[in-house]
């Protein structure tokens, strides 16, 4: 009894530990279109993470990746298009991880056997991963977790290739004792992707057509979610389904139900598609761009849908937008993206308050009424399709503070000043209580490591 009322509280403290984790963690993402013409890095190395029941905006121009990085997470990504060897999206929630592992035992590896085999100069050396790009210097400290979910799976003994489930900590053979793990989102392929999407991650888009069947009822295909993801059936499903519509804020949702798509107004269509995403029982949305085909008064009831749904029930949320007031209202965290890169990432109050990067100011001036600037203006130029791996800052051709160094140094993300680390910005300005001789230097150090040949 003794020993089970241990273990018990051993596995409790270790759920605790976990809560800790983001629910999603990318770490340097890359996910390259290659047509005839020329490769399009369309996302080009990039970290972030989202908390569970916390919002995470990515704002930037029409081109700077938004999309691509949205689509990488969920499966996506179609040919000519891929997710590069080198990209890892982890997803940490352990429910998950334990539900992985059971149905899918052949695909989920214990690392505790890799790393018994794992030889570093086999990846070091013989590919073209560098350590600095796993955050090390000496090969042999690079975890073999890291290289095994970045897709150096051969060089570290996996030979089936298409693992998705690594186990940290517990027995892969139990998968009620796992206490640390993670899917690999960017392994997932067959009935692992469909178990992700729908499942575990929904996505909401702009055209909330793209989503709905004209030829079904609303109410069916509502129902068929709910079937698929919760085993619900006739009258049980049907009764479900206008409950939702009715949290979703659709009036008179029990006549609503039997309506077709094209009898919804545009926002009510987006109110549907939600009430679609929720029957799932999601611990993340993905929105990309929910609201801007509505209008503004539409567009804020939405807004304050997807607030109120966030809070209720404690889903996660990956927002898109280009615009910098839609993202002031609905994140906790802000990721400001160009060209591929994410260039600033903060707390949406210091973004906001004092933004640190020239693009994320330029952004900000171009917001009619805007806190920063009174008078509108816009960034001149546009995004440039990133087609080599970035050998200067991108944004410098239109950067208003850019100097000599700014067309031959990369910057990478850097503390914005040496006392915090939870603001970042990619730019040779920071950190700025460093002289800029000095900052240069250190960026042009981490990105000369971190570089590919
Ligand atoms: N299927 C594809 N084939 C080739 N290139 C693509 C494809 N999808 C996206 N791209 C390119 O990838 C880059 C990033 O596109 P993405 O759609 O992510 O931008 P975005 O930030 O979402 O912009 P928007 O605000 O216009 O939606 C662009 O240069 C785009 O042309
Ligand atoms: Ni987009």
């Amino acid at each position: 009894m003794a020993v089970e009322e241990e273990s018990a509280s051993g596995a409790a403290a270790a759920d605790e530990a976990r809560s800790d984790d983001p629910l999603i963690d990318v770490r340097n993402l890359q996910t390259a279109f290659f047509t005839d013409k020329e490769t399009i890095r369309a996302v080009d190395g990039v970290d972030f993470q989202i908390d569970s029941g916390q919002t995470v905006g990515i704002v930037g121009e029409s081109g700077s990746g938004k999309s691509v990085t949205a689509r990488s997470l969920m499966g996506l990504i179609e040919s000519p298009g891929r997710v590069l060897r080198g990209s890892s999206v982890r997803y940490r929630d352990l429910d998950a991880v334990r539900e992985f592992a059971e149905l899918f035992s052949k695909r989920t590896v214990a690392v505790e056997e890799l790393a018994a085999r794992y030889d570093p100069t086999e990846v070091f050396g013989a590919t073209d991963a560098t350590p600095a790009e796993f955050g090390h210097d000496d090969p042999a400290d690079v975890p073999v977790v890291d290289v095994a979910a970045a897709g150096y799976t051969d060089e570290v003994g996996i030979t089936d290739g298409d693992e998705c489930v690594f186990v940290l900590d517990g027995d892969v053979d139990s998968p009620a004792s796992i206490r640390d793990g993670f899917v690999e989102i960017t392994r997932l392929s067959g009935e692992a992707q469909r178990k992700m999407r729908g499942g575990r991650i929904a996505m909401v888009f702009q055209d909330p057509l793209t989503s709905l069947n004209p030829v079904y009822t609303v109410g069916n295909q509502i129902e068929e979610a709910l079937e698929l993801h919760q085993g619900l059936s006739g009258k049980e499903a049907t009764q479900e389904a206008a409950e939702l519509l009715e949290a979703v804020g659709i009036p008179d949702a029990r006549r609503r139900v039997n309506e077709y798509p094209h009898q919804f107004s545009g926002g009510m269509r987006q109110r549907a598609v939600i009430a679609m995403a929720l029957a799932c029982e999601p611990d993340m949305l993905i929105c990309d761009e929910p609201t801007t085909a509505l209008d503004v008064t539409i567009q804020a009831q939405i807004l304050d849908l997807i607030a109120e749904i966030q809070e209720s029930r404690d889903v996660a949320v990956m927002f898109i937008t280009h615009d910098m007031g839609v993202i002031a209202d609905v994140s906790d965290r802000v990721n400001v993206m160009y060209a591929g890169e994410v260039v600033e990432s903060a707390d949406v109050g210091p973004l906001f308050a004092d933004p640190k990067h020239p693009y994320t100011n330029g952004l900000l001036d171009s917001i009619p009424g805007g806190q920063v600037g009174d008078k509108l203006s816009t960034i001149d130029g546009s995004v440039p399709t990133p087609n080599e791996p970035a050998t200067h800052c991108r944004f410098a051709p239109r950067c208003p503070k850019a100097f000599d160094e700014c067309e031959s140094v990369h910057p990478v993300p850097t503390p914005v000043d040496e006392e915090t680390d939870d603001h970042t910005a990619a730019c040779l300005l920071y950190p700025d209580d460093v002289s800029t001789e000095e900052a240069v230097e250190r960026h042009q150090e981490q990105d000369r490591r971190g570089d590919r040949q």
